[in-house]
């Protein structure tokens, strides 16, 4: 992956500008944690990364995970590569999985303690049960990148840490929207705070404290 870059990026809904002008650079192997209060434009700019960049191999994980309530796991995770396959193998896949797909499938699935879970329809898993199978997806995904929406908003304790694991050693360079600074600072090498659409504070992880990030919220 090279480096990445926005210039000037502006988004509107509408007549009303909630992004921008904003410009921000993005090196290979750089975490980036976006923060900042709820409604101030974090979204929209994963969305504006994921447009520029999906061409370049970025992965996303929507904040609505995207899956579809009536597939097993399975078949939810096997999504995040359904674009590298013909059409007729992924057809058959829906009717008889494959073997080796399955054992693939299935390793991610019990680092993220989802083993038991493989053939339930992902309509009958809890919020925090349905996260953990869009990051799975998206880990099998291997794109160049991740961008990822409050990946584990939903978890908490050691789930948290196992899930942001497992994410971050996929994927070298992502940027992550999160509300737990905590984690941000942890996970991430780089911080980047959003205010009102613009960029606030931008700063690596090493030089900045929880308190550092107060005044955003
Ligand atoms: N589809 C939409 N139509 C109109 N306005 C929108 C739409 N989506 C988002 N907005 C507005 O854009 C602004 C930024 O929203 P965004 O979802 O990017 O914030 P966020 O920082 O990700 O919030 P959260 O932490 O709650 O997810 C907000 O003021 C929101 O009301």
């Amino acid at each position: 992956m090279t480096v990445l870059a926005l210039h000037d990026a502006v988004a509107t809904y509408g007549e009303v500008r909630v992004l921008g002008p904003l410009s921000l650079t993005l090196a290979p192997a750089e975490r980036v944690a976006l923060v900042g209060r709820s409604g101030t434009g974090k979204s929209t700019l994963l969305s504006v990364m994921y447009d520029r960049w999906r061409d370049q191999g970025a992965a996303l994980m929507p904040q609505d995970l995207g899956l579809v309530a009536t597939l097993s796991v399975f078949h939810n995770v096997y999504m995040g590569r359904l674009d590298r396959y013909p059409w007729w193998r992924n057809l058959l896949t829906l009717v008889r999985p494959r073997p080796a797909d399955v054992t693939q499938v299935n390793a991610l699935l019990t680092r993220l303690g989802l083993d038991d879970k493989l053939w339930t329809p992902c309509g009958e898993l809890s919020g925090g049960q349905r996260q953990r199978v869009a990051v799975a997806r998206v880990i099998h995904q291997c794109g160049g990148m991740l961008l990822a929406d409050e990946p584990v908003s939903a978890l908490d304790g050691p789930l948290s840490e196992v899930t942001l694991t497992a994410l971050t050693d996929a994927y070298p360079t992502a940027v992550l929207a999160m509300h737990d600074v905590d984690l941000a600072l942890r996970y991430c090498s780089r911080v980047i705070g959003i205010q009102d659409g613009a960029i606030a504070i931008d700063q690596p992880s090493h030089r900045l404290s929880a308190t550092d990030l107060l005044p955003l919220y």
